[in-house]
């Protein structure tokens, strides 16, 4: 596993320009070429059960094969056909445009307004023809509300309510959306998944970039996370047992934007606790609240896949720093939920140590800015041991990176070691080159994050 590891690592950023070390197993390259890594996924993040069972050994080669398979992020579905660039091809200077359908995931603990929110959305007056996949566990039918605004707002309802969208029916999901594509391509141009109370959005959003056939024609718009202004608290609180996953805490982890919702149930110094709560957990999703899921549509909608501008509002390292040291360390790694339904839900993460308590979910963000290039080879061997060591507990990582050589920016995201970049516009000529980068995870440790990243730095 640990070669595995170090083979996804090395596709970081598109690491391209590689040097035949022993953590470079693609050969010389030249960058910008954009990786997506596929197998590692399947590989070594068990998921569920249903997809475990399909796992297939994969030997270095075909692993190599998998990984090194270049697509360009803006591509889609052209991406396959595209001939592979030369040996010593240079920086890629047209980015095709992505035409892809954006999906927009919206999860919160139960009884948060999701439902709420997607008939808002439904029923505004946006123009986007949205087709709907909604998870709801064990309800055979879609509620009376969602009917009358597919009535109203709607391209296409479907209902996935056989499990839970994160564990066994995300095969189905994937299924789903290739129908839908294949079906109704053209007439709608928007995705909404509302996922259960229960889900945990990271195998959800792993889905996006890990699977093909959702890759090629859909991509991840953004993760919208309802929180339950009276009742979350109580659910960020909860103690359990030791290697379940606090589902409220992950759903704000990696959210894009958090909604505060019900508002009109609690008093201002109860919401300001529970916000500094948030911000604790996720320094970068931007906050709203409201009553009613009522938030304009362009907060939820079309957020781009990442937020770079928020990247850099999201730094603030001391405070970050601060967030992270009140966190006791809980370090278990064999994550499983907690659904109220009856199946079974391990999640048998890999174990690297595992520490007596879970009281304490210990997730915080860390953000990072400073200017200068990055050493590619460096970063490189770095990111590979951090992923080695860490990937479970690395939630989300974000970044906008000033790569020596580059004349673009390059931005990347990833979800624990499934991740994606792209070169964005060109460096303007009197602009600082400054990285910014977020991590959001467990037991983050900022200091060593930030003196890692600086080191790789020219
Ligand atoms: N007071 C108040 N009630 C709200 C607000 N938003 C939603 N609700 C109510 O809260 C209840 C739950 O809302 P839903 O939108 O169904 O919540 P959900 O997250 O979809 O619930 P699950 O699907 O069970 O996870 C409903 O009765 C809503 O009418 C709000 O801002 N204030």
């Amino acid at each position: 596993m640990a070669s595995v590891s170090i083979d996804i690592a090395t596709t970081f950023l598109g690491l391209a320009k590689m040097h035949p070390t022993p953590l470079n197993r693609f050969g010389n390259r030249v960058f910008p070429q954009l990786w997506k890594n596929k197998i590692f996924m399947n590989q070594s993040y068990s998921i569920c059960s249903s997809t475990r069972s399909s796992i297939m050994p994969v030997s270095f080669t075909s692993k190599t094969k998998g990984l090194s398979r270049r697509f360009t992020v803006a591509a889609g579905a052209a991406t396959t056909s595209t001939p592979p660039q030369s040996e010593d091809s240079d920086i890629l200077t047209k980015i095709p445009p992505d035409d892809r359908i954006p999906a927009t995931i919206i999860t919160g603990f139960l009884g948060s307004g999701k439902t709420t929110l997607l008939n808002h959305i439904l029923t505004a007056d946006h123009g986007k023809r949205i087709a709907v996949i909604e998870n709801e566990y064990g309800e055979v039918d879609i509620d009376g509300s969602l009917v009358a605004a597919k009535a109203v707002g709607a391209e296409d309802i479907v209902m996935l309510n056989n499990g839970c969208l994160c564990c066994t029916v995300r095969g189905d999901l994937v299924r789903m959306i290739a129908e839908l594509v294949n079906r109704k391509k053209g007439k709608f141009d928007h995705i909404v998944i509302e996922t259960t109370g229960l889900a945990n959005p990271a195998p959800i959003i792993q889905t996006f970039y890990a699977e093909d056939q959702v890759f090629n024609d859909v991509k991840l718009d953004g993760v919208v996370t309802l929180v339950d202004a009276k009742h979350a608290g109580f659910h960020l609180d909860e103690v359990k047992p030791k290697g379940v996953v606090n589902e409220a805490v992950e759903q704000i982890a990696y959210a894009d934007r958090i909604i505060v919702n019900k508002m009109d149930l609690v008093g201002e110094p109860a919401i300001a606790s529970l916000i500094q709560r948030i911000r604790n957990i996720n320094r970068m999703a931007q906050l709203k609240r409201t009553e009613f899921g009522k938030v304009d549509l362009d907060y939820v909608l079309g957020i781009g896949g990442f937020d770079l501008e928020r990247i850099e509002s999201a730094v603030d390292t001391e405070s970050s720093k601060e967030a992270h040291d009140s966190h006791k360390h809980d370090h278990d790694h064999h994550h499983h939920h907690e659904h109220e339904h009856d199946h079974d839900h391990k999640h048998e993460h890999h174990d690297h140590h595992a520490h007596d308590h879970t009281h304490d979910p210990g997730v915080s963000s860390v953000s990072i800015v400073c200017e200068g290039s990055l050493d590619l080879e460096k970063a490189n061997i770095w990111l590979g041991t951090l992923l080695l060591e860490r990937s479970e507990d690395m939630y989300r990582m974000k970044g906008l990176l000033s790569v020596d050589g580059m004349d673009e920016r390059f931005v990347f995201q990833g979800v624990h070691d499934i991740f994606q970049g792209s070169p964005d516009r060109p460096w303007h000529p009197d602009e600082p080159r400054i990285n910014k980068i977020v991590f959001i995870g467990k037991n983050l440790d900022a200091k060593e994050l930030e003196k890692g990243f600086k080191a790789c730095l020219l």
